[in-house]
């Protein structure tokens, strides 16, 4: 079986508070949007890891691919071995959730594939297990979420009137650093009631708390941002804790090129 698990970005995101089990609540929109990578799944003799393309930081049995399959195989012993080949193409430690995404998507490939009968809500739960981003990827659907991320709450929301541009400074930003680094305050308006309004008034009311953070160590990535106002942004933000950008243009002022010395890319 060959999957192609997606990107994410983060319309808004607040740090909430600190919890006890030192996570944090947010609030923040998840929004697909078409940069993939390639992942197949198939049965074998002896349990194979593979990946290609980007290198993916760390040791491979951490890899959220390999975590997914023993997470099942824990409650369905008879689940066979498998070779899980990735082709890697989302930018990493971005922001954009692409490991997220790969651990979603094996679970949803296995899930398929061996008939284990689990149901959206047990897949999201396996999901939970394997990181705070991940449930979304199992719904895959514009959603409102809460508690750590995993709260998910589907939103009608069509963005497929506007043009995206992905910017990414090639920097690795460490999720749990750029908690750390954040203010929690619960003091917000409540998300949906910005983003029911035109795209256009969301510069003034949208945020992401962790541009602050991000700022702060790498204040070089602030053109990043008026770059993509300056030529005909609608909203522009850091998307989850970093380091890509993305901003929202209509289809007909979206720019060809940007005067950017990072690799960015056009999804019109
Ligand atoms: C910030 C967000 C926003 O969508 O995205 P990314 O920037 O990673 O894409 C997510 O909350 C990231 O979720 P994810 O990348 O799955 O994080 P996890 O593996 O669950 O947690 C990594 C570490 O981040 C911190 N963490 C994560 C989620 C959360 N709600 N509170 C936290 O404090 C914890 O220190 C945790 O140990
Ligand atoms: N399949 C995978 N692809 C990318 N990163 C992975 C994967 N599995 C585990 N990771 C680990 O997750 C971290 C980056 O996660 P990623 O989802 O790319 O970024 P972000 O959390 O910023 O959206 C890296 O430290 C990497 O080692």
């Amino acid at each position: 079986m060959v999957l192609f698990p997606n990107c994410k970005i983060n319309l808004g995101l607040y740090v909430l508070y600190k919890r006890a089990d030192g996570y944090h609540d947010l609030s923040t929109v998840f929004y697909p949007l078409p940069v993939k990578d390639v992942l197949e799944i198939i049965r074998s003799d002896t349990n194979q890891f593979t990946a290609y393309g980007i290198p993916i930081p760390g040791d491979p049995t951490a890899n959220l691919c390999e975590k997914a399959y023993q997470l099942l195989r824990k409650d369905f012993p008879t689940l066979p071995p498998v070779h899980i080949h990735l082709y890697k193409n989302i930018p990493i430690g971005a922001g954009l959730g692409g490991g997220s995404a790969d651990g979603a998507f094996t679970l949803l490939g296995l899930n398929s594939t061996f008939q284990l009968g689990l149901s959206p809500d047990q897949l999201i739960d396996y999901a939970a297990q394997l990181g705070s981003d991940c449930p979304f990827f199992i719904l895959n659907k514009p959603c409102l979420g809460g508690g750590r991320g995993e709260q998910l709450q589907p939103i009608t929301l069509d963005l497929s009137a506007y043009s995206f541009v992905l910017v990414n400074p090639g920097i690795h930003i460490s999720t749990a650093q750029a908690f750390s680094l954040c203010t929690p305050d619960d003091a917000i308006l409540p998300i949906e009631d910005i983003i029911s309004q035109p795209v256009h008034t969301w510069k003034e009311q949208l945020h992401n708390d962790f541009e602050f953070p991000v700022f702060q160590l790498h204040p070089e990535l602030r053109e990043i941002k008026t770059t993509l106002y300056a030529h005909g942004a609608l909203y522009a933000s850091l998307t989850g804790s970093g380091s890509s950008f993305y901003g929202i243009f209509e289809k007909h002022n979206t720019p060809t090129t940007l005067p950017l010395s990072w690799n960015y890319r056009i999804l019109p």
